[in-house]
């Protein structure tokens, strides 16, 4: 009876965890009357106009007047101290938090107006932890079944995950072929694994625009460098947002936007924000130790793979 009544005990806390849910807000409207043709965005621009952001009723903003306007196929690194609002720009980016002030604009169509459904489908998101769960690999790389088996090895290939076409690798093969199972949030892979896996999904998603968060944090320094170059290569007409954990990882993008404090401090070319001595980038190049000299032959050694 007491181990009975000590479990029931336990097992309702499910069921409050279920109420809890029931009470959340909802979030908006998954799809409207004016939600845009299939092929938005075509090409890729991303514009933030006053952007004003605060998690919740009552606590500071976290995102301040931001304004940016980021071109199409632009490759831009976002980067920053911790706690700048580097995160916060994709959470108003995806809607995940609805933005206080300010607009949004994609392709220029204010997202705040459309379907959620529709604004999320269209941009890819490799996350610091992407979630994987139980059941095939290619149930887990392409959920909706809009690829061919042939398309889903194809990526699994570009991602580096199997070996390229004419190489056999017998451990890679038997691990990552589409019928092997994924564990429950992945519990069969590690860390780096999962985000290789995230950049699959990216891949089979193929929208104009991508967003990487600190993406390949949990790589080692050689496959980060693989992974920048097919990045480089496979994404070369996407617009591409990098949550840069690594300086050297976006020293070969086209511009850096710097947050500081909520706010955009910097937003220019690499050098020319190196070159700036007060600027907040040199000074996270210098505490990174990354010269000038760096910063020319990573761009060179990236110019060979494009
Ligand atoms: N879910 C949340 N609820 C309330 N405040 C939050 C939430 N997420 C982030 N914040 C606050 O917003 C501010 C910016 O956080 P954000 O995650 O955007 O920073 P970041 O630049 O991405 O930092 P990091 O480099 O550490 O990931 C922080 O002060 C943080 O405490």
């Amino acid at each position: 009876m007491v181990n009975l009544f000590a479990k029931n005990e336990q097992n309702m806390n499910a069921v409050e965890r279920v109420l809890h849910y029931t009470e959340l807000p909802s979030e908006r409207a998954e799809a409207t009357p004016d939600d845009p043709p299939m092929n938005w965005p075509s090409s890729g621009q991303i514009s933030f106009t006053n952007v004003d952001l605060s998690y919740r009723e009552g606590l500071p903003l976290t995102l301040k007047q931001v304004n940016f306007t980021i071109n199409p196929g632009e490759k831009v690194g976002i980067v920053g101290r911790t706690g700048a609002g580097k995160t916060s720009l994709l959470q108003a980016l995806f809607r995940i938090v609805e933005l206080q002030n300010g607009k949004i604009e994609i392709d220029g169509i204010d997202i705040s107006n459309i379907g959620l459904s529709v604004l999320r489908r269209s941009i890819a998101l490799v996350p610091q932890d992407s979630t994987l769960f139980l059941g095939t690999m290619r149930n887990n790389l392409d959920p909706q079944g809009l690829r061919t088996d042939a398309e889903l090895i194809a990526v699994l290939q570009r991602a580096l995950l199997l070996p390229s076409e004419g190489t056999t690798d017998a451990a890679a093969e038997a691990k990552f072929s589409l019928d092997c199972t994924v564990g429950d949030e992945g519990s069969n892979f590690s860390a780096g694994e999962k985000q290789l896996l995230a950049l699959c999904r990216a891949l089979v998603k193929n929208s104009p625009i991508i967003v990487l968060d600190e993406a390949t944090s949990s790589v080692d320094v050689e496959t980060d460098a693989k992974l920048q170059r097919t990045i480089k290569k496979e994404f070369a007409h996407s617009t591409l947002l990098c949550i840069a954990h690594r300086l050297n990882t976006i020293v070969y993008y086209d511009r850096v936007l710097v947050m500081d404090g909520g706010r955009v401090a910097e937003f220019d070319t690499v050098l020319n924000l190196y070159d700036n001595e007060s600027s907040i980038f040199r000074s996270l190049c210098n505490e990174a130790n990354l010269q000038r000299a760096d910063i020319l032959r990573i761009r060179a050694e990236q110019r060979q793979y494009s």
